[in-house]
């Protein structure tokens, strides 16, 4: 395609377009490659179809040669059960290598015996819950459970929520929920789909996900990356829970109004005139132009042209007055009707149509003059200065009056942990707030998404959520999360007071409550724990279960040698296998000096949530939870993060 001659400008860029086109094809049957066919039903007529990550067709062939997972014809692969066999006699799973099929198990859902032809062991999902994790998450595609499927496939085009226990599939659902959505509903798919996560680091676990099921456009992004802004330094929690409240928005719009034609009169020094206009005709043009177009720095511009209008007619009256003052004058001490001497009379005479009177002036011409004016400029600049959404945060942030203006609500020692100085540098959650900042000075997000899919949805603050929402106008959404996992700055308790402003009650609420990463025995080990982070959740039951934890205790100067004994140990009887070792935020840094980054990932318990390791160990729960606020939250995190077995350092007491 490209080697073709491009004639004009025209042409080449059709030769683009046509090749990005191919070029998105050849991916999403790469992507198919992988696992081409993995199901198989054949339902009690005798008739069989297929079931793989893409739909296939042949020319010669009525019914297709591969049925896309998300297609109605799927449905019956992922909910057919013994009791609702779904006019199926089989379900088979196929597992590949590249094309040569390397296992295949059956179950019959008809209640009718085996034959020799049928395959029936152990289930697919036994296998892919204890298949070795590789550092990224895989799709579960074939093996996604009835529960997931129902969320995944469903109708619902508004909000939908996921609420579940660590490991329940909130991710696999939230992804393959992407991807159906992408297949089912054209609309939003056109208008595009963007799956967000809490940092990086998540991302990068989950990237590999849609593309393996052949879906290339979903945009996956961070927060920072939806607003463009990396922050400079990491602010304390307490002030970024507070940055993270609703007032800040108000407090921001407050702001952004005094900067919009405050109330009082206004005099214009135009060329060598002074031209007044009252506080209500100023108000006048402010109204109209916040009214015309979102966004102050757009809406300057309407006013601008309003103030011009004001001032246009303004000068207008002006002449007028003094010009009858002037023919009144003379008249009275002439005697002579001046009205004769001027081009009114005169074009009278020549049969032109009626004029306005005499002193009229060319207002077309005086605004085009006024555009241009500098007295005009400075009017403008001084009743609505143009701004940048930095400067709008820095107005409010670093100055205290401000603060204690538009904050009423927050006490003094609050407003205080607020203010900063001009030049310090932005955090993380200063990004929602330069991102509010941008929609009120330059209006809304230039891109917006047909679906929007979060995940570790617990995570939001509620100035995140408007930054999420904003770029959602269809409100079409699905929010994954568990709040017994919420971090420290976190400022909703549930989802109905996340999501309240927003959609009121108007979302859809799905449970999950088997987990498919953690074994019975850890979750048993974190269940009074819950209890105290959340006592009104469900304690989630596993399918799986493993060995106990284990707790190995080592002297303050000595941990990091048993947490390199432990990892040894581990890969010594488990070769191949991947870990972890999550500790405190501080002393990621101490781990990774002393080669413990060799052995396994090191992930500060901040960036623990979504990830998971066959192996986990976790480095002196007590300096976890003094942490953070809310520390017992990212412990209990940290502690669901194994598939197979989970090890707990902690320090002997002096
Ligand atoms: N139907 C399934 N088939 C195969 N594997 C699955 C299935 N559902 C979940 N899993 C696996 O279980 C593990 C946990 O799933 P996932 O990460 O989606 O859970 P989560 O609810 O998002 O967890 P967390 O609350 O810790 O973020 C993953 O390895 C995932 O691949």
């Amino acid at each position: 395609m490209l080697k073709a001659p491009a004639e004009s400008a025209g042409e080449a860029y059709e030769r683009e377009i046509a090749a990005e086109r191919l070029g998105r094809e050849i991916g999403r049957l790469e992507g198919a490659e992988k696992g081409l066919v993995f199901g198989r039903i054949d339902r009690a007529d005798g008739s069989a179809l297929r079931i793989g990550r893409i739909g296939l067709y042949s020319e010669e062939d009525e019914l297709p040669l591969l049925v896309d997972w998300r297609a109605n014809a799927a449905r019956p692969f992922y909910e057919a059960t013994p009791v609702h066999p779904m006019g199926l006699r089989r379900r088979r799973h196929l597992g590949l290598e590249g094309r040569t099929v390397v296992s295949v198990s059956d179950e019959l859902l008809d209640g009718t015996a085996p034959t020799e032809e049928d395959v029936v062991g152990d289930g697919p999902l036994v296998e892919a819950l204890s298949a070795r994790r590789t550092g990224r998450m895989q799709a579960a595609v074939a093996t996604l459970q009835a529960e997931q499927d129902e969320i995944v496939r469903s109708a619902h085009r508004g909000v939908t929520v996921v609420q579940g226990g660590p490991g329940t599939g909130k991710t696999v659902v939230a992804l393959h929920r992407a991807a159906y959505v992408l297949y089912a509903f054209p609309r939003a798919a056109e208008e595009g789909v963007l799956v967000v996560g809490p940092n990086a680091r998540f991302l990068d676990y989950i990237s590999q996900v849609l593309p393996s099921l052949g879906e290339n456009d979903v945009v996956l992004a961070t927060c920072r990356e939806l607003a463009g802004v990396t922050p400079g330094a990491v602010g304390p929690s307490d002030a970024a829970r507070l940055k993270g409240g609703s007032d800040l928005a108000e407090a921001l719009a407050g702001l952004l109004r005094v900067r919009q034609a405050p109330a009082g009169d206004f005099t214009v020094r135009v060329g060598r005139d002074l031209v007044h206009l009252s506080g209500e005709e100023v108000a006048e043009a402010r109204d109209a132009a916040v009214a015309a177009v979102p966004g102050h720095n757009p809406a300057r511009q309407v006013f601008r042209e309003l103030l011009v209008d004001a001032v246009a007619d303004a000068l207008q009256r002006d002449m007028g007055d003094v010009l009858e003052q002037i023919d009144a004058d003379a008249e009275r001490m002439t005697g002579l009707d001046l009205d004769r001497f001027t081009g009114a009379d005169r074009r009278r005479a020549e049969g032109a149509a009626e004029p306005g009177p005499a002193h009229e002036l060319d207002l077309d011409a005086v605004r085009a003059d006024l555009l241009e004016d500098d007295g005009v400029d400075r009017a403008v600049e001084a009743l609505w200065p143009r701004l940048e959404p930095g400067e709008l945060v820095r107005a409010l942030l670093a100055d205290a009056d401000a603060l204690a203006e538009h904050l009423p609500r927050l006490t003094a020692p609050e407003r205080s942990l607020l203010l900063g100085g001009p030049d310090d540098p932005w955090t993380e959650a200063d990004v929602p707030l330069l991102d509010e900042a941008a929609s009120l000075v330059d209006g809304p997000p230039g891109r917006t998404y047909g679906h929007v899919v979060v995940d570790e949805a617990q995570e939001l603050t509620a100035m995140q959520w408007r930054m999420i929402v904003r770029r959602c106008p269809a409100r079409a959404m699905t929010l994954v999360g568990d709040f017994a996992q919420a971090g420290p700055v976190t400022t909703a308790r549930d989802w109905k007071e996340a999501l309240g402003p927003h959609v009121g009650p108007r979302f859809k609420l799905h449970e999950l409550t088997v987990s498919y990463r953690t074994t019975q025995e850890i979750l048993e080990s974190v269940r009074a724990l819950l209890a105290r982070i959340a006592p009104d959740q469900r304690p989630t039951r596993s399918l799986r279960s493993g060995e106990s934890p284990r707790t190995v205790t080592a002297p303050p100067d000595g941990l990091v040698a048993a947490v390199l004994r432990e990892l040894r140990a581990q890969s010594a009887a488990h070769p191949g296998e991947l870990l972890g070792v999550v500790c405190a935020d501080s002393r990621a840094g101490e781990l990774t000096a002393g080669g413990v980054a060799r052995h396994a990932r090191v992930v500060p318990a901040s960036e623990a949530r979504g990830l998971e390791f066959d192996g986990v160990v976790v480095l002196d729960p007590e300096e976890i939870v003094a942490a953070r606020p809310g520390g017992e939250r990212d412990l209990y995190v940290a502690l669901t993060r194994a598939t197979k077995r989970l090890c707990t350092v902690t320090v002997e007491p002096a």
